[in-house]
C-alpha cells in the first residue's frame, strides 16, 4: 500500500470499480461513512457545518451530512450553487438530505463547532476566487477545527500548490490512496493529519492501474539491499571514493563517515596532497590518496562507486575533474559543487552520465543545472531525471526522488531537525555507501532519504550533521531484524 496516485488515476480506480459492479452511490456513502467514522472518533455530537461545492466533493457533504444528523449532530449545510443544478450522485444525495440547503456565507461558521470542507476534491480545475475566496479565508480565521474531504479545498490533488486559497485543514480524509498533493509542500502541511480509508476499491485494481509514484517506505526498496553474506568479505561491500576537497574537509569527512556506517566495505579519502593529514586523522578506518591517483584508482573495477561534490570547490576545474570521471561508469553521486559548477554547462554534464548516477540538489542547485524546468517538485524531478539519464532526488521537506526510467517516491517522514549545516553531505555518503553495496540507484536514493529522514525525526531538536550516521546502526539493525529469517 505505498502507492500514490494521481487524480486521473484515482478517477480510473472509481470507474474500474464501477464497471466491476459497485456503483457510484456505493463509493460515494463509502465515503460519507469514512469521513463521518473519522469524525466520531475525534470529536462527540455537537454543531456541525458542512460546505458543499457543486461536484461530488460536495455530493459527500451531503452524504456526511445526513449521517451526522442520524448520529446525533446538529448539521448546517451550505451549498455552492443551486440544489436543482446538481446532476448525477450529487442530486442523488442532495434528495436525500432533509434539512436546510442554505447559501454558502461566512455566517455559516457562527456557532460551529467543527467545520466539514466539501468545496473542492480532485474535480478542482482553477482558482478558487471572489467570494468564496473570502470564504475560505473566513474558514481558516474562525478558529474552528476543520476536517477536509479528500483533500483541503484549493489544494490542487497532483501537485500540491494552492490554487488561490486553500483551506488549511486540521484533518484531511482521503480515500483509497493518498494523492501526491497530500505529500509535497505546501499541501502537506494544509492538509492536517492525513488518514486514507478504504471504501471498496480493491488492491487488484490498483495495481492494474500501475501506479509508478510511491510513499517512500521500506517495502519499497528492502528486497533490494545487499546485505553481507556469511561467506562475503569486505570487497563484497564495496570500495567507495569519496573525493574530496583540498580546504573546505568537513563536508568530505561527514560523506565518508555517512558511507562506512551505511556499510560501504572500503573507503578511500581522495584529495589534494595538502589535505590527506586532514582526512587520515578524522578516522583511523578510512584510507586516503593523492588526487593525482584519482585515474589509476578508477581503473581497478573493485573502486566500484564514487561520491564527488561536498566541499569540492565550484569553477570549470571541478568541471574538468568530473567528466574523465564519469566514463569509468561506476556508481556515482553527484552532489553540492558537483552540481553548481555545471551551470554554465548542464547538457555537458548530462552526455557525460552513463553509469548508474544519482544527482542530489536541493531547490538552489537544482535551478542552476535545469533553469528551464518548471512546475511542481514532482514533474521537475522527473523531467530532470528524464533529460539527465541520472536519478534525481530534489531535497527539502518533501524530498522527491525520481529516476529515468518514471518511477518517483516522495519522502513522507516529517524531520525538519535536518535543515542544517552538512546534512546533506551526510544524505550523499549514505547513498553513496549503499550503491557501493551494490543497491540499484534509486532504490539507494530512496533508501538513503529514508535513513535520513528516519534519523532527523528520532534524534529531534538538537541533531547536528554528524549525530546523523551514527544513528543508522539503529535503524539498519531495525530493518535487518525485520527480515523474515
Ligand atoms: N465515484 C466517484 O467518482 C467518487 C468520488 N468521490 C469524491 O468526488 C470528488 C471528485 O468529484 P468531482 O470530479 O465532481 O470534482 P469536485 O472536486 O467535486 O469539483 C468539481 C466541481 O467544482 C467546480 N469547480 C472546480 N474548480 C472550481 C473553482 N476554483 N471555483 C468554482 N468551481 C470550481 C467544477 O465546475 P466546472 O469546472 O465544471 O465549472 C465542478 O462543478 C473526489 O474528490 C471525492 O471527494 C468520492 O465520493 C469517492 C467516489
Ligand atoms: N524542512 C525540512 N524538513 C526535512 N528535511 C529538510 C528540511 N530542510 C532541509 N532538509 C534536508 O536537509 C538536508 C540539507 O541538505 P543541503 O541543503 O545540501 O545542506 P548542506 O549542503 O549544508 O549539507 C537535505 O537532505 C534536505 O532534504
Ligand atoms: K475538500
Amino acid at each position: 500500500m505505498f502507492e500514490i496516485l494521481t487524480t486521473e488515476q484515482m478517477y480510473e480506480a472509481d470507474r474500474k470499480t464501477i464497471e466491476a459492479g459497485t456503483t457510484g452511490d456505493a463509493l460515494m456513502e463509502n465515503a460519507g461513512a469514512a469521513v463521518v467514522a473519522e469524525i466520531v472518533s475525534r470529536w462527540t455530537p455537537s454543531s456541525v457545518t458542512v460546505l458543499c461545492g457543486p461536484g461530488n466533493n460536495g455530493s459527500d457533504g451531503f452524504v456526511i451530512a445526513r449521517l451526522l444528523r442520524h448520529a446525533g449532530w446538529s448539521v448546517r449545510l451550505g451549498l455552492l450553487c443551486d440544489a436543482d443544478k446538481l446532476t448525477g450522485d450529487a442530486a442523488l444525495n442532495a434528495g436525500r438530505w432533509d434539512g436546510a440547503v442554505e447559501r454558502l456565507s461566512p455566517a455559516l461558521l457562527v456557532g460551529a463547532d467543527l467545520i466539514v470542507d466539501c468545496l473542492f476534491g480532485a474535480g478542482l480545475a482553477r482558482s478558487i476566487e471572489g467570494e468564496l475566496a473570502e470564504l475560505v479565508c473566513a474558514v481558516n480565521a474562525c478558529g474552528v477545527p476543520v476536517i477536509a474531504v479528500d483533500v483541503p479545498s484549493g489544494v490542487d490533488g497532483n501537485s500540491g500548490e494552492v490554487r488561490g486559497v486553500s483551506i488549511k485543514a486540521d484533518v484531511t480524509v482521503t480515500f483509497c490512496r493518498p494523492k501526491p498533493g497530500h505529500h509535497l509542500l505546501p499541501g502537506r502541511i494544509l492538509c492536517g493529519q492525513v488518514v486514507v480509508r478504504d471504501i471498496g476499491i480493491t488492491n487488484q485494481t490498483i495495481r492494474d492501474i500501475r501506479p509508478s509514484l510511491m510513499r517512500n517506505e521500506p517495502g519499497i526498496w528492502l528486497a533490494g539491499i545487499h546485505w553481507p553474506s556469511v561467506d562475503g568479505h569486505k570487497y563484497h561491500r564495496g570500495h567507495l571514493l569519496v573525493v574530496g576537497g583540498a580546504s573546505m574537509t568537513g563536508a568530505g569527512r561527514l560523506v565518508a563517515r555517512a558511507a562506512r556506517r551505511a556499510g560501504a566495505g572500503l573507503l578511500t579519502v581522495v584529495a589534494d596532497p595538502s589535505a590527506l593529514p586532514v582526512y587520515a586523522v578524522d578516522s583511523p578506518g578510512i584510507m586516503t590518496a593523492p588526487i593525482a591517483s584519482l585515474d589509476d584508482l578508477l581503473k581497478d573495477c573493485r573502486h566500484n562507486a564514487l561520491v564527488i561534490g561536498p566541499g569540492f570547490g565550484v569553477g570549470d576545474e571541478t568541471c574538468s575533474r568530473i567528466i574523465p570521471l564519469l566514463h569509468y561508469c561506476r556508481c556515482t553521486v553527484l552532489d553540492a559543487d558537483a552540481l553548481t559548477s555545471f551551470a554554465e554547462q548542464p547538457s555537458t554534464l548530462f552526455f557525460a552520465i552513463q553509469g548508474p548516477t544519482v544527482l542530489t540538489p536541493h531547490e538552489g542547485e537544482f535551478a542552476r543545472l535545469f533553469p528551464d524546468i518548471e512546475g511542481d517538485k514532482l514533474s521537475r524531478a522527473r523531467a530532470a531525471a528524464k533529460r539527465s539519464g541520472a536519478t534525481v532526488l530534489i531535497k527539502g521537506g518533501d524530498t522527491v526522488i525520481a529516476a529515468p526510467d518514471g518511477r518517483a517516491a516522495i519522502n513522507a517522514i516529517e524531520a525538519p531537525w535536518l535543515a542544517t549545516a552538512g546534512s546533506g553531505d551526510v544524505l550523499a555518503g549514505i547513498i553513496g555507501g549503499l550503491m557501493a553495496q551494490g543497491m540499484e540507484m534509486f532504490d539507494a536514493a530512496c533508501m538513503g532519504v529514508w535513513l535520513h529522514a528516519r534519523a532527523g525525526a528520532d534524534l529531534g531538536p538538537g541533531l547536528i550533521a554528524e549525530d546523523i550516521p551514527e544513528h543508522l546502526p539503529v535503524l539498519l539493525g531495525e530493518l535487518w531484524h525485520a527480515l523474515p529469517k
